[in-house]
């Protein structure tokens, strides 16, 4: 794979500095579909796209192209590289009065120490792309930008080939046909390891009961295959369709396709003002309003779910204490409900301190006990010995943060990696000591609906 390693604003070249200079344009169009823009990059920008909306639909950012990646295979400093890169970069920004900033958009892997094999072969552990065009739907108004990183001194012929370019995209957004697409056809489905699944509960609980770690998330893989290919703009459009209450999020890399439709946010930052969310203890959503309280009101009183959560809620807690002056943490869970299911959710609030950023709280945030387990290495550890998978981007932080340094990462959960006529869904769940497989292997069906419906796979009767 030739992808250029981290790249800094400033390198040496022929002994002597040439800075990047980082171009930025935006112009307002008329409100247009966020999807129809992603679908008009199919033919000169596939495998170099992305898609994000948060729950709200208040925010929704489309990229295509890429007018710079930093990507990472140094583990440790993966965190911090992302970020000082990012504000060298945002150093060179030429044209002061922007009105919309420039956006950086990607994620991290979930566990770089991982070893096992891997089927994320085009994602590093860091993926970040400044997209060459940007669209940014906010307050109801779109707007599109041109991004242009170079060394080169006179860009100004590069510069008005990229503005016809994005006057053809707004025109294919604009005239196209409102998108459509059949359900995909699946053609064969293998849970993959399923017994290894099984018994490393068996296994977990064990040492857990043995005082090793208090919790450790256990997760694992679902393939569908198809007959033909999916493109990435049909799987968001399904995935659009069926989890309009979630974080839609899609990121291309060369021929590989991570989207889904997550719950959980990992923290905003917005005019520093962070948030995050406390997400873990799950049931399902019943079927008549009776039974959905019901299971929701014991959910809010189960004390297996109530441990698992505050286990989250502490670690969380303690990060924003390091990082920001006041925090806000309720003192009992509320319930999220979503399509097909229903979590414990506590929101963290507070305001950064001077000298921490958006990308300092995604480090030390991830991976949250609700991702990862409690203490957090030995959680690590135990998942490395015992997972028998290796988790790629999946349950690891993915979001955008801007030139200002606000921004949103959320947990990639209810997840797929679609790569060609194949697609792997993910979904896990949080074991402490009362746990026992048969429950957590149901659960995990609860947490493959949201990418089974949008793939149309078949929902399984044993959740
Ligand atoms: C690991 C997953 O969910 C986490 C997030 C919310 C609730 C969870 C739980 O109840 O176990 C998990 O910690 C997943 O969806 O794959």
């Amino acid at each position: 794979m030739n992808r250029p390693q981290y790249s800094s604003a400033e390198k040496q070249d022929n002994s002597r500095y040439i800075a990047y200079r980082f171009y930025t344009e935006t112009i307002e169009v008329n409100r247009m579909s966020a999807l129809a823009f992603f679908e008009a990059g199919e033919s000169f920008y596939k495998g170099k796209r992305f898609f994000w909306q948060n729950p709200e639909k208040t925010f929704t950012l489309v990229g295509l192209g890429h007018a710079h990646v930093l990507t990472g295979a140094n583990h440790q400093g993966r965190f911090e590289d992302v970020k000082s890169n990012w504000q060298s970069l945002c150093k060179q920004i030429v044209n002061e009065e922007h009105f919309i900033e420039p956006i950086l958009f990607g994620g991290f892997s979930f566990d770089p120490l991982n070893k096992s094999k891997s089927i994320w072969r085009e994602f590093p552990e860091a993926y970040f792309a400044v997209p060459t065009f940007q669209l940014v739907i906010k307050n109801d108004r779109a707007y599109i930008s041109i991004h242009l990183i170079t060394k080169k001194e006179d860009t100004f012929p590069e510069f008005e080939a990229l503005r016809k370019e994005r006057d053809k995209l707004i025109h294919a957004a604009q005239v196209s046909e409102p998108l459509t697409y059949k359900k995909p056809e699946v053609t064969g489905r293998e849970e993959l390891k399923k017994a290894s699944y099984l018994s490393s509960i068996d296994k977990v609980t064990g040492v857990i009961k043995a005082k090793q770690a208090d919790k450790v998330v256990i997760a694992r893989v679902l393939r569908l295959d198809f007959d033909k290919s999916l493109s990435a703009s049909s799987a968001l459009y399904q995935v659009s369709k069926e989890q309009p209450e979630s974080f839609l999020f899609g990121l291309e890399a060369e021929e590989q396709f991570f989207f889904g439709a997550t719950p959980e946010r990992l923290v905003k930052v917005e005019d520093r003002q962070a948030l995050s969310t406390c997400l873990a203890g799950s049931t399902p959503r019943g079927k008549t309003v009776e039974k959905d309280n019901e299971l929701g009101n014991e959910l809010l009183n189960d004390r297996k779910n109530r441990s698992e959560h505050q286990y989250v809620v502490d670690m969380i807690s303690k990060v924003f204490a390091a990082h920001c002056r006041e925090q806000f943490v309720p003192k009992k869970p509320k319930l999220m409900k979503v399509r097909d299911i229903q979590h414990l959710y506590t929101p963290v609030e507070g305001e950064l301190k001077q000298g921490s950023n958006l990308i300092d709280l995604v480090r030390d945030l991830h991976p949250t006990p609700a991702l990862g387990g409690e203490p957090r290495q030995s959680a690590l550890s135990l998942i490395r010995q015992y997972e028998t998978m290796n988790r790629g981007f999946y349950a690891a932080p993915i979001g955008w943060i801007d030139a200002k340094g606000d921004g949103e990462f959320a947990v990639a959960i209810r997840s797929a990696l679609l790569d060609g006529k194949e697609a792997y869904l993910y979904a896990g769940g949080g074991i402490v000591e009362d746990s026992t497989p048969e429950s957590e292997y149901a659960e995990t069906w609860v947490k493959f609906r949201p990418m089974l419906r949008a793939l149309g796979g078949q929902l399984s009767d044993e959740s």
